[in-house]
């Protein structure tokens, strides 16, 4: 569903995506782990296409989307979370999702003023929030709800969009635990052909969630297997220096 091969990106001296070769099938939810600077978030710009790789290949779906642009990617059903706020604060929560649905759906059109009006784009906001648990809030500003309430709208307009691969980059950063844990059970009750990779530093929500787990360390895949094996890994544990025991 989504791979890449040999993907390498420089900025200047500074090798940050080493040879990435990632092969997800369809309905897989692969976590991505790995310190900080390990080139994590810079691997999923240049997957949404935010930046172009100096070398490699991306595939969704079998086509070779390295060249095109983030709207043409995500029109082919790859979308994004972002870990910074992209929301419409003046907006309700279920007016956000409804304009992810709306130009997602090509009725973006004259429908900034209510993007509710087309029982398509209703529909769509009604399933979403359901799954991102937000169906007692979307009549609520955007301004009044919590940080992590926040975080899950990110996420419903990222599913808003009905897309074939999600990338989500630390949905529960910056989100106390019991949000967190709120946070797991909503990922694991997407629908199971969805494709989802996530970058997480949270080793409890990446073992809780993952189907596999691909470790990048300076810019290279240094581990890509299995939740198991990646708990028995000395290696990784090196590379965590301890962060393990947390999980
Ligand atoms: N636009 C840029 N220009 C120069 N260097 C950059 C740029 N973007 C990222 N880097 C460098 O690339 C390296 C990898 O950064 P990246 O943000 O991808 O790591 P990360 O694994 O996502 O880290 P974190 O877990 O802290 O978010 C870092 O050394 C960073 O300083």
């Amino acid at each position: 569903m989504l791979e890449t091969r040999t993907l390498t990106k420089s900025f200047g001296p500074i090798h940050v995506t080493k040879g990435v070769s990632l092969r997800l099938e369809k309905g897989e939810r692969r976590v991505i782990l790995g310190p900080n600077g390990a080139g994590k978030t810079t691997l999923f710009n240049q997957l949404v296409g935010e930046l172009t790789p100096d070398s490699g290949t991306i595939l969704l779906d079998g086509a070779d989307v390295t060249s095109l642009r983030v709207a043409d990617r995500a029109r082919l059903g790859l979308s994004r979370s972002y870990q910074k706020n992209t929301l419409f604060d003046g907006l309700t929560i279920g007016e956000n999702l409804g304009l992810a649905a709306a130009v997602a759906l090509g009725k973006g059109q004259g429908l900034w003023r209510d993007p509710l009006q087309s029982a398509e784009v209703r529909e769509t906001v009604r399933e979403v929030a359901a799954q991102v648990d937000l169906a007692a809030f979307l009549d609520m500003s955007v301004k009044a709800v919590s940080y992590g309430i926040r975080r899950q709208l990110e996420v419903g307009i990222a599913l808003a969009t009905r897309p074939k691969v999600i990338l989500m980059d630390e949905p529960t950063s910056g989100v106390g635990p019991e949000m967190s844990k709120g946070f797991h059970r909503l990922l694991k009750a997407l629908p199971r052909d969805l494709t989802v990779l996530i970058i997480e530093h949270d080793m409890d929500l990446a073992f809780d969630v993952a189907d596999t787990i691909t470790v990048l360390n300076y810019g290279e895949v240094v581990f890509d297997g299995l939740p198991e094996a990646a708990r028995q890994s000395q290696m990784l544990k090196d590379i965590y220096l301890g962060a393990w025991e947390d999980a």
